[in-house]
């Protein structure tokens, strides 16, 4: 890879006051380079003096391996585009007349002339940004978001190099951050442009960057990767904000959230008890919370990670058979009157009237797991594959299990575990068979789990069967399957 910027050593101050310590990195070609930083922490000098509007007072900028004051105010101006944190409107030129101003530094200067190359690019810068359709529009009476692209437009009708931003997608709605930003990750990669652009939004920076540079008061306290300097543990030095870290559902960059304050919740003021109710229908178990709750779940509705305050499981005829069963329970879940986008629901042909319920409380926190269980449809998952097909009956095991604690995503993994192997013990103990291998069974065919935890109180890192809440959801999750396979089977034995 060829570096086209080497910074060394700068330091900048204006008049007494010293804003840049030291600062060194490289830039490669084609690189889209982030620099990041709360506010007053230098970045706009530091990218003033990668443009040539400062100068450098200490410390060397060179670029491709020639000093940067040895370039001419023209050489420098073909080489580099730079669209600044505010630009003075240049009141009564049009779009295009704004961006044709971008063509200058190819321009000859004794003998200007406007040629099919200049309008070509023009052209093209107009179309990249968005914005053919108000070419003929007068700057002023375009919005903020608009009149940024334009700007844009014109740095990028310069063809230069390099592009220097200064919070490019300032005033910019998401579509229109996306799609400026899509196209400038396109222009770096077909181009070989290289980029290098101050942001505000971690979470966009991280998508769109390869490298970031952070600063804090001057100095460069970070440079890497964004997976490697979107850590929580960083981001909250440097900002002072309590962040939280995951992974994009799609892409395979960390997705940064930040936390609120919040007032003390309900949790915190009544106990597990008080913030959940329960109310049995004729065909399902509601229960509701009063404040959300962050779940793992494999329900129908509300799968994976969620935030919901209600949690159904709803009991269903042993024929029920729908091509489309997510939309017929969310359609029922709606006929109900419960908020679909926050419940989570299961379904199960076991009777919910035999639903059995286990509090625990202790010091730390306190839990409350809700079983059903049927075993019409147990399966050894070991021999699973010698079954040639499932024939479904009544049975499945449905549990949820509600917690007062904040639970890492490692602990709510573990806490499927723990409740997974607590089940299967408790399937041992009762004997149940796969009637189909008669091995011993491990759970049924659609089994489905729910960990519901308040995220408020002690918190969690682990719920392995190590740690003392992992106990917990071991024990009551195996008495209370024994529990309901009891029932289930009573029932069953005396109808
Ligand atoms: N012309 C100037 N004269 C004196 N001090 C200045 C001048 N320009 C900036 N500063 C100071 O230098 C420090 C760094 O400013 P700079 O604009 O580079 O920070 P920044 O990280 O870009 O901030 P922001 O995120 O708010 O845009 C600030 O304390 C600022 O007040």
């Amino acid at each position: 890879m060829i570096d086209v910027l080497e910074v060394n050593n700068v330091s900048y101050r204006y008049q007494r006051k010293q804003v840049l310590y030291d600062i060194t990195f490289t830039v490669e070609k084609g690189e889209i380079f982030g620099i990041l930083g709360p506010n007053g922490s230098g970045k706009t000098t530091l990218l003033k003096l990668l443009s040539k509007e400062l100068s450098v007072q200490s410390g060397s900028i060179t670029v491709n391996g020639r000093p940067l004051p040895s370039f001419s105010h023209k050489e420098w101006a073909r080489f580099a585009a730079v669209l600044p944190q505010t630009i003075d409107a240049a009141f009564g030129y049009t779009v295009k007349e704004t961006v044709e101003l971008g063509r200058y530094a190819h321009q000859h200067r004794l003998l200007p002339m406007w040629t099919e190359e200049d309008e070509q690019a023009v052209d093209a810068a107009i179309h990249e940004v968005g914005l053919t359709e108000k070419a003929g529009e007068s700057i002023e009476r375009l919005s903020g978001g608009e009149r940024q692209r334009a700007y844009l437009a014109r740095a990028l009708a310069q063809n230069p190099e390099l592009l220097l931003l200064d919070e490019p997608t300032n005033h910019m709605d998401i579509t229109q951050q996306l799609h400026l930003l899509n196209q400038l990750v396109r222009s770096a990669k077909e181009k070989k442009l290289t980029v290098i652009a101050i942001f505000h939004d971690m979470n966009i920076a991280s998508l769109y960057c390869d490298r970031l540079l952070m600063l804090k008061e001057g100095k460069a306290v970070a440079l890497g990767t964004p997976e490697e300097l979107m850590e929580p543990a960083l981001l909250h030095s440097v900002f002072q904000s309590p962040v939280n870290k995951q992974a994009h559902p799609t892409v395979s960059k960390p997705l940064l959230a930040f936390l609120p304050e919040r007032g003390l919740s309900a949790i915190e003021q009544r106990g597990l008890p008080e913030l959940l109710t329960w109310t049995t229908m004729d065909d399902c178990i509601a229960i509701t919370a009063a404040e959300p709750l962050k779940v793992l779940s494999s329900a129908l509705v509300g799968s994976g990670f969620q935030w919901a305050t209600h949690f159904v499981n709803r009991q269903v005829s042993k024929d029920y058979n729908r091509e489309d069963a997510e939309l017929e329970m969310k359609q029922y879940l709606r006929k109900r009157g419960l908020p679909v986008s926050s419940t989570i629901g299961m379904m199960t042909a076991v009777d919910i009237h035999d639903a059995v319920c286990i509090y625990e409380k202790q010091d730390a926190f306190s839990l409350w797991a809700v079983v059903t269980a049927g075993v019409g449809n147990a399966v050894d998952a070991a021999h699973a594959w010698k079954r040639k097909q499932f024939e479904q009956k009544i049975g499945t095991i449905n549990m949820m299990i509600f917690i007062d604690g904040t639970l890492t995503d490692a602990a709510y993994v573990q806490a499927v575990m723990t409740a997974t192997e607590a089940k299967v013990k408790a399937l041992y103990e009762e004997n149940v068979l796969d009637p189909e291998t008669n091995t011993y069974a491990t759970g049924t065919s659609t089994d489905c789990i729910v960990i519901a935890a308040t995220q408020t109180g002690t918190a969690f890192s682990y719920a392995g069967t190590i740690t003392p809440i992992g106990q917990v959801i071991g024990r009551v999750v195996y008495e209370a399957t024994k529990e309901a396979l009891r029932r289930y089977r009573k029932r069953r034995d005396f109808s």
